[in-house]
């Protein structure tokens, strides 16, 4: 039993949005198996508030400039305008530089973003330690030590991972730990433990509001991205997907085949036993199908009673045995208990020589359609002109 299956994540989990189910609880934890389009935009929406961090910084570290020159001794005043200085230009520079939106740049970002302030209060605190400040000097000079305590609880903006939270807390605290070895005989040790059991303190806040965000991001993408009566995709982010995944594949040179799903004989459900047993059908359908997927594939309600199935990295072939696999699953029963079956059209993009996915849907569309007019119940996998390949009837 892992972490994410035990009752007390199950109870913590009865916190958050009730959009999150089990499975997706471990989303909030680490980051390796969000979906590709919940990853672009969390990054999009962290590269957007390592703008917003880097403008303010870029505004408020010059600033203080002035309060430095008036109550601080010179050299002192001088190193430290001089060091401002610096850090205003690298977030002059983070707030111009594009990047192209991925998770990996938007780490890149928020790392930047992080190391000059951190980097700035290691450099400061070292160069304050070497004078014996008083009165409004020392209160200005003490200033500088609560630069850790911002940076840590400026991380709560972010929706981050606990995993990510404490790989960007970790430096923070290492810093503050840095500091405190370099002046080793003079540092007032209790004092300076204190600081860092609050520093720890708010990193753990700073965390817990992070998991919340990305908790309420992953149940606001789950409402926007999901067909809400059967829980499949919606056409509109299908695409969406589509689109970034034929990319994905293009740039890897793997293949990607896409399966056009068609229910057969639906109209009949409706007509016999009424629309809404025909949507307790459509339900049901993509359940089945969901739960025999692997982690990866995507299943999209392209419209009505038809379905787009995404396969990333496998051929047509693999697809077929997929396939194969989630018909022998069953795709439930029809109201008179004989099994629901459906007609099915496969294409791989590398095997179709597409650069276009609108045209990849299009092949296995009429595939789809072949399987329909060959007695449906089957699986279409190569080109019309060919013999074609057909699953036998399960049914
Ligand atoms: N209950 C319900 N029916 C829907 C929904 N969307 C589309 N339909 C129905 O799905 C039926 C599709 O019928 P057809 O396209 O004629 O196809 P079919 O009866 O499945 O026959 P074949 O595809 O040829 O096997 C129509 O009656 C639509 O009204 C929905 O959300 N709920």
């Amino acid at each position: 039993m892992t972490i994410f299956q035990s009752s007390t994540w199950v109870k913590l989990l009865g916190l958050l949005p009730g959009e999150l189910n089990p499975n997706e609880a471990g989303w909030l934890a680490l980051p390796q198996h969000h979906m590709p389009l919940m990853s672009n935009r969390r990054a999009q929406m962290i590269m957007n508030r390592v703008r917003l961090f880097a403008s303010l910084f870029a505004v408020l570290t010059p600033l203080w400039m002035f309060v430095d020159l008036l109550a601080l001794p010179n050299p002192l005043a001088w190193q430290l305008s001089l060091l401002r200085l610096g850090a205003t230009g690298c977030f002059v520079f983070i707030l111009y530089y594009r990047m192209e939106v991925t998770l990996f740049n938007a780490w890149r970002g928020m790392a930047m973003l992080f190391a000059i302030p951190t980097l700035f209060y290691v450099i400061s605190y070292l160069l304050l330690a070497r004078y014996h400040l008083s009165g409004v000097s020392a209160a200005v000079g003490t200033g500088y030590a609560f630069l850790p305590f911002v940076l840590l609880a400026g991380l709560a903006i972010f929706p981050l991972t606990l995993l990510e939270s404490a790989a960007f807390a970790a430096p923070i605290l290492i810093a503050h730990v840095i500091a405190g070895y370099f002046q080793f005989p003079v540092v007032d040790w209790p004092s300076f433990w204190g600081a860092f059991w609050l520093q720890g303190l708010i990193a753990g806040v700073a965390a817990l509001a992070g998991v919340c965000q990305l908790a309420f991001m992953i149940a606001l993408v789950q409402q926007a991205v999901r067909d809400p009566l059967t829980g499949a995709f919606s056409r509109r982010s299908g695409e969406e997907v589509l689109e970034l995944q034929f990319i994905l594949a293009g740039r890897s040179g793997s293949p990607f085949s896409v399966a056009f799903i068609d229910i057969d004989h639906f109209k009949a459900v409706n007509d016999q036993y009424g629309h809404q047993q025909g949507d307790v059908l459509l339900k049901q359908f993509a359940q089945t199908l969901t739960q025999g997927l692997r982690k990866g594939d995507v299943l999209v309600r392209w419209g009505g009673e038809e379905f787009l199935l995404l396969l990333p990295n496998i051929d047509c072939q693999q697809a077929m045995h997929a396939l194969q696999r989630l018909r022998r699953n069953g795709f439930g029963l029809r109201p008179d208990r004989t099994p629901l079956t459906a007609s099915i059209g496969v294409a791989d993009m590398l095997e179709e020589g597409c650069n276009d996915w609108r045209r990849l849907v299009e092949i296995a569309d009429q595939r789809m359609y072949v399987a329909k007019q060959q007695g449906r119940n089957r699986v279409i996998a190569t080109a019309g002109n060919e013999p074609p390949v057909s699953q036998p009837v399960l049914a």
